[in-house]
């Protein structure tokens, strides 16, 4: 995206939101859970044991300051990256959140029309409410991604990742931190599980790899299905190799905190990364993932590109993230509360105030684009 802007754009900007819409997290995340029961929003708000991790993530960031350039003339300002030989107009991604019909019946295709319209690509999640299918359909003309979850049954996963080459996907993302699901105590509390409720089922209801295995179908054994084929301790780098053989797109890592991991990463082939502690949602008491992103960024020296998630929720967030050497940020909850909130509409207006919030901190910290973001200096504290 290159645009030129007005001093006062925000403020002017802001005029035309409707009144009541949200604009910061914390009208956001507010406006979701007055949307939806609570063990609902708990299941998206919550983490990992006693999220300890999950107020780290957030607190972490207070730690990282900018250190503007100034007199830089930032009147055009370019905020496009290139990723996998794609050029995107802004370095924001919307992470893989399954189950979204738990946020608004229209669930990944509100989403991924709003992303659309906003250019950022959508990761869609294996344990999608919709199927790969339907929302490359809804959205025909957008970039997109697929995460994928290890089947049990390889075969599955292999079937899935065929489909999301066909439909057109750009990347395979391998999310490698919840070979079993974290341990979530509000969950447990609230007897909650959307996978139950059959809100993330729609890559497998659709696939004829996994019907196959099901000796009747219904949906308590779809369900099961899908509960026994998700979880797979087993993971290992072997999988990762196999995955590379079978796929022609870039394969991506999604959950590397060790330097060496990252460095592992790189020695199997993988094309990129995610630095990520899954929004604190799985292993609570692990580094956030802002404090694992330098030692990592170092390690990989440009080798391949590192992308980053876990507690993003502004655009100057995404500013200390891609100076502190990231090449894109991922945001998960935010879009998610957008969605309850807002439907498509909710999603479509948080996009465009996080992209004017790091439009304008990337002016006001002296940066005409991303290379230069990366350049600037980060003070710890
Ligand atoms: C409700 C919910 C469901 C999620 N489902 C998935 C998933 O299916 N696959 C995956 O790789 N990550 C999943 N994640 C993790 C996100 O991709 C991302 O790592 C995390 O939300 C980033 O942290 P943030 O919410 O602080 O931005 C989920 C997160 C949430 C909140
Ligand atoms: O809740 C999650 O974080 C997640 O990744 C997931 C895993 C299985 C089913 C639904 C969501």
């Amino acid at each position: 995206m290159s645009n030129s802007f007005k001093s006062n754009d925000n403020v002017v900007q802001s005029i035309d939101i409707e009144e009541d819409s949200p604009i910061s997290f914390e009208e956001i995340e507010s406006a979701a859970k007055q949307a939806m029961s609570t063990p609902a929003f708990s299941y998206i708000a919550s983490g990992a044991g006693g999220e300890e991790t999950v107020r780290n993530n957030a607190d972490a960031f207070k730690k990282y300051s900018i250190t503007p350039r100034l007199l830089n003339d930032v009147s055009k300002l370019d905020t496009s990256v290139t990723i996998f030989g794609q050029t995107y107009p802004t370095p924001l991604l919307l992470a893989p959140v399954g189950v979204l019909k738990l946020a608004d019946e229209q669930g990944d295709l509100a989403v991924a029309r709003a992303a659309a319209k906003y250019k950022v690509p959508f990761i869609q999640s294996t344990v999608s409410s919709y199927s790969i299918e339907d929302v490359a359909q809804a959205t025909s003309d957008s970039s997109k991604w697929f995460q994928l979850y290890w089947s049990t049954n390889e075969e599955i996963s292999f079937n899935m990742v065929k489909r999301a080459e066909e439909a057109g996907y750009k990347a395979i993302v391998l999310t490698i931190d919840t070979i079993t699901l974290g341990y979530r105590e509000k969950d447990m509390r609230h007897r909650f599980s959307p996978l139950a409720l059959g809100y993330g089922q729609g890559n497998f209801e659709s696939d004829p790899v996994f019907l196959s295995t099901l000796e009747k179908v219904n949906s308590r054994t779809i369900v099961q299905g899908i509960i026994d084929n998700i979880n797979y301790p087993a993971l290992n780098w072997e999988h990762v190799k196999e995955l590379k053989k079978r796929t022609s797109l870039p394969l991506v890592l999604k959950g590397i905190l060790h330097p060496e991991d990252a460095l592992l990463a790189i020695e199997y082939g993988v094309d990129g990364i995610i630095v990520s502690n899954h929004g604190g949602r799985q292993l609570d008491g692990v580094i956030s993932s802002i404090d694992a992103l330098p030692e990592i960024v170092k390690v990989v020296d440009s080798q391949i590109p590192v992308l980053f998630d876990s507690g993003i929720r502004r655009g100057i967030d995404a500013l200390k993230v891609l100076a502190l050497g990231a090449d894109a940020v991922l945001v998960g909850r935010p879009y998610v509360y957008s969605l309850a909130a807002g439907g498509e509409k909710g999603v479509g207006q948080f996009l465009a105030n996080f992209l004017q919030d790091l439009q304008t901190s990337m002016m006001l910290s002296g940066v005409k684009d991303v290379k230069e973001l990366r350049q600037l200096k980060i003070a710890r504290v």
